[in-house]
């Protein structure tokens, strides 16, 4: 570890967040209308300034239901909520990350987040690569891969002046390689953004033990947006609890389980402050566990 290495912090400049915690139903037009209400209301009412960066959770224009992901799936870029989210990228002038939605490709569907600058332009796109087939006893038996296909490659992408993230969907979190490969050189994010979906079994269990592993593990910012608990909707509940986690493994801010805007500022000096104080970061020793980031293999998206 070198004092100037310690000195420079990926993260270039502060980043102003919100997270949009909205209820989708089986109406598709009115969860784009909600969304496009939602974006105009945090953008004016925002308590951390001007706002940088708008993130929305899993599955934002559909039900959150296997039998139903294809349905709502749309072709990208040319689908209607791409060119929504393009137009109030532009409008207001943030970055926007797209939550996910189905995306239709051919004969498949995928469960896709895209990135959006300021300009409205494309700048990630990241396919669910791990998908939710789980089966727990009296709690949730969920089976994504009985209608979707799981993406082949880890998103990272440079957000503008401010650094490079990495970017993951719901399930995607479990898996700590994803974060690894984003947060290690060539890369060096300075955070994983994760819309996610849990429910209210694994919500309790894992969601904030994982955002927090994932922060701790890099020493890097983790930003989870999840959809509002639909108790009269009565599907698929998701967790609720949008969070933000700081390099040291604190979360600095949480929404409740109710529809909510949160938001939150990623402090620049943070981060190397944590890794000044708790070196992990530079004390790794792939010469004992092998380096599948730095033998090439990994399968990284462009920036
Ligand atoms: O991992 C979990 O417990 C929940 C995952 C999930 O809901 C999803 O991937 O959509």
């Amino acid at each position: 570890m070198t004092s100037a290495a310690v000195l420079k912090s990926p993260l270039a400049k502060s980043l102003k967040v919100a997270l949009i915690q909205l209820k989708a139903g089986a109406d598709k037009t009115a969860n784009l209308a909600k969304v496009t209400k939602f974006i105009d209301e945090a953008v004016k009412t925002s308590t951390v300034g001007a706002l940088d960066l708008i993130m929305l959770p899993e599955c934002f224009n559909s039900p959150y239901a296997v039998d139903q992901f294809r349905n709502y799936a749309e072709l990208i870029p040319t689908g209607e909520t791409t060119s929504i989210l393009s137009q109030l990228a532009k409008k207001h002038e943030v970055f926007i990350i797209g939550g996910s939605i189905p995306e239709l490709d051919g004969e498949k569907v995928y469960n896709t987040s895209l990135t959006f600058n300021p300009k409205g332009e494309i700048i990630a796109k990241h396919r669910k690569a791990h998908l939710f087939d789980i089966d727990i006893p009296n709690g949730i038996t969920f089976k994504e891969s009985i209608s979707l296909s799981g993406g082949d490659k880890a998103t990272v992408f440079k957000l503008g002046e401010f650094g490079n993230v990495g970017l993951g969907i719901c399930y995607d979190i479990r898996f700590p390689e994803l974060a690894l490969i984003a947060s290690r050189a060539p890369h060096n994010s300075f955070a994983m953004f994760y819309p996610g979906a849990f429910n209210t079994t694994t919500g309790p269990l894992h969601w904030h033990v994982l955002a927090r592993s994932r922060s701790i593990d890099n020493e890097i910012y983790t930003v989870l947006c999840s959809p509002a608990r639909d108790v009269e909707g009565g599907g698929y509940q998701a967790y609720g609890h949008s969070l933000v986690v700081d390099p040291y493994g604190k979360v600095i801010a949480e929404a409740g389980e109710g529809e909510e805007i949160l938001f939150a500022e990623l402090d620049k000096d943070l981060l190397p402050k944590a890794r000044e104080s708790i070196p992990v970061h530079y004390q790794r020793r792939f010469d004992i566990y092998g380096d599948f980031v730095g033998d090439g293999k990994s399968k990284v998206s462009d920036l």
